[in-house]
């Protein structure tokens, strides 16, 4: 099954269009991981099993695990989600982008060894920084189009033939990078107005969301404004506000309230 159709496929059986984001801040965790020298797998995977039936996708951030040298955490976790998960893709949030002798190596990093069904990509550089991730029919490329951060618009609502360059990234990709299907944007919760906007230059391309809950976009308006005319089309991901619901011992139950919170929340808009 490639990324495009695991990911219709939990839209519509699970009724989810909810992405955990994982992120792990072992400062974050509850109390008794402070003994456990496999913390962040056993956070993650604590989180991964009781916010499963509520996900359309799980997106492990790399620089969260990079940072504290746990990569083989990264790579573990990976390979639970699809043998204890099968059918919730996972897509590998790294933000990569380099000229294409070295973009092979970073679409070999994602997909030959985390085995990550998607990865996000920065397309700053151009097509052939891109190309070895869309050359993966199979593999999803969710491509930054206007991300959820405060200076987003410092580069991305520059006018280009007097467009946002945000709106140039969203009609290339959608109109020429598309060729195997196999492509999304990122547009930020944060931005209700262009995510009505990329909308209508994309059709139904998916949409990965991030900026619900700890960055306080607004999930009626994110679904009001960028759904498409079925109802899905959107990766809403969440990180912290789901992860660190609770410092408790009872962390995992209260991360599948708030996925399940969330996901309700959604459901009720779309
Ligand atoms: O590509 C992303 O996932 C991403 C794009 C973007 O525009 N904004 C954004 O916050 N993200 C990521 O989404 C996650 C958001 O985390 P929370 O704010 O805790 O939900 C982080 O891992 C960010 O790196």
């Amino acid at each position: 099954m490639t990324f495009m159709q695991a990911l219709r496929a939990r839209w519509n059986d699970a009724a989810t269009l909810v992405c955990v984001g994982l992120d792990p801040e072992p400062a974050r965790f509850p109390a008794h991981f402070a003994a456990d020298p496999d913390a962040v797998f056993n956070f993650c995977r604590a989180i991964v099993d009781a916010t499963a039936p509520y996900v359309c996708s799980f997106k492990p951030q790399i620089a969260h695990f990079a940072a504290l040298g746990a990569e083989d955490a990264l790579a573990r976790l990976i390979a639970h989600v699809h043998a204890m998960h099968p059918g919730i893709p996972v897509i590998l949030d790294s933000k990569r982008g380099d000229i294409g002798s070295t973009a092979q190596h970073y679409a070999s990093e994602a997909f030959d060894r985390y085995l990550a069904d998607a990865v996000t990509a920065n397309p700053y550089l151009g097509r052939d920084s891109v190309q070895p991730f869309l050359d993966r029919a199979d593999r999803g490329v969710v491509v930054l189009c206007r991300t959820s951060n405060p200076g987003a618009g410092d580069l991305q609502d520059l006018l280009v033939a007097g467009q946002p360059l945000y709106q140039h990234v969203a009609a290339k990709v959608a109109n020429e990078w598309n060729t195997h299907g196999n492509c999304a944007l990122v547009v930020g919760a944060t931005w209700p107005e262009q995510l009505r906007e990329v909308r209508a230059i994309v059709g139904d391309l998916p949409f990965l969301v991030p900026g619900v809950g700890a960055q306080g976009g607004d999930v009626a308006a994110v679904v009001g404004n960028a759904k498409t005319a079925d109802g899905t089309g959107l990766i809403v991901s969440s990180s912290r506000a789901i992860l660190y619901a609770s410092r408790g011992d009872d962390f995992a139950q209260a991360a599948a309230d708030a996925a399940r919170a969330l996901r309700d929340e959604i459901n009720r808009y779309r």
